[in-house]
């Protein structure tokens, strides 16, 4: 029988993300209307969608080996599972998000203390309860199934705390941060039995370095130029990269071939200074993964 990895993918807010980051790496996710279970062109691999509060749950029990998570809902659940690596992205941005604790603008609250004996609504209950036991704040904490803000706009409730990407959502409700209480990015976890069966963990492995090269190489670029030798130390010493410039010899020439990767935001500023040093011929070319070793076992 061949082998087989279940992966999987976030349901809801971090799903486009997860399939777009999927293509990047190097793999098509299809994701077809209701049906939970996207197709994908590996035959090493399955997929099924699975919200991030539950899959933690999935993974420790072995229903799937490995999927992708907030870790805050992986925390939230003290799921016993292992975290192969993280990977920074949102929703919308390449940004972590921020659960903040957040009141009307209109509030009295400055800080948590001032919350002593009030009411607070989240979807992240054990979290909540804990942040404000260790301060000895004694506050009732709701479960929220969502639309959150909502709550704290209609009185319902003295404070919420709600996750934030944009911050739009807060803008809208005219609310305000009293303060951020945590940051969360995806992991990728898996099941501990899964991850000592060789095959899996190679090919866990090969997913994740593949999935933080696609990153990595997010808004960086290469670039290459020519010069004439005695130029090469002047413009080296401007030339942003990730280890050291490489240079190379032209042929039957006494001029070298400089290439590096920079950040694609940087080329503007440097390449008139790479001119007046005297290098010519200058290209840029996209790069669709800086691949890095990701893990270690
Ligand atoms: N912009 C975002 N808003 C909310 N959660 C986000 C966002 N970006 C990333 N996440 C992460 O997504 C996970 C929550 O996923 P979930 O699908 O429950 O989001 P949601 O916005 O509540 O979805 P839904 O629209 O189904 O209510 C958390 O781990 C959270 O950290
Ligand atoms: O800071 P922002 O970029 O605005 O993103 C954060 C908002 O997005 C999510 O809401 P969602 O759309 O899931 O609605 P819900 O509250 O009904 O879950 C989250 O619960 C916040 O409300
Ligand atoms: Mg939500």
């Amino acid at each position: 029988m061949s082998n087989i990895l279940k992966f999987g993918i976030p349901k809801g807010s971090l799903e486009d993300a997860t399939v777009d980051l999927f293509k990047q790496a190097g793999w098509k996710v299809g994701i077809s209307s209701r049906s939970y279970f996207p197709t994908i062109d590996d035959d090493e691999m399955n997929c099924k969608l699975i919200r991030p509060q539950e899959m933690g749950k999935y993974v420790e029990r072995g229903t799937i080996d490995v999927g992708i998570a907030g870790r805050d809902w992986v925390r939230e659940n003290d799921s016993d599972v292992m975290e192969v690596c993280e990977m920074v992205y949102s929703k919308v941005s390449r940004r972590p998000v921020r659960w903040v604790l957040v009141v009307a603008q209109d509030s009295k609250v400055q800080k948590p203390e001032d919350l002593h004996g009030a009411t607070i609504s989240t979807e992240l209950v054990g979290f909540t309860k804990r942040y404000f036991a260790e301060r000895n704040i004694p506050v009732t904490v709701e479960f929220s199934w969502g639309a959150t803000e909502a709550k704290v706009v209609d009185g319902l409730c003295d404070a919420i705390v709600e996750v934030t990407e944009t911050g739009s959502t807060i803008r809208a409700n005219n609310l305000r941060i009293v303060c951020d209480l945590m940051e969360s990015v995806p992991v990728l976890i898996v099941n501990k039995a899964s991850w000592a069966d060789p095959w899996k963990r190679a090919k866990i492995q090969q997913i994740a370095t593949l999935l933080k090269s696609a990153l990595a190489a997010e808004g960086m670029v290469g670039i290459k130029m020519n010069a004439p030798n005695d130029r090469v130390e002047a413009i080296t010493k401007v030339l942003p990269s990730l280890n050291n410039p490489t240079v190379a010899h032209l042929y039957n020439s006494d001029w070298v071939s400089i290439e590096s990767v920079l950040p694609e935001k940087e080329v503007r500023r440097i390449v008139p200074e790479l001119i007046s040093l005297g290098a010519e011929g200058i290209v840029e070319y996209p790069l669709s993964k800086i691949i890095q070793p990701a893990i270690t076992d």
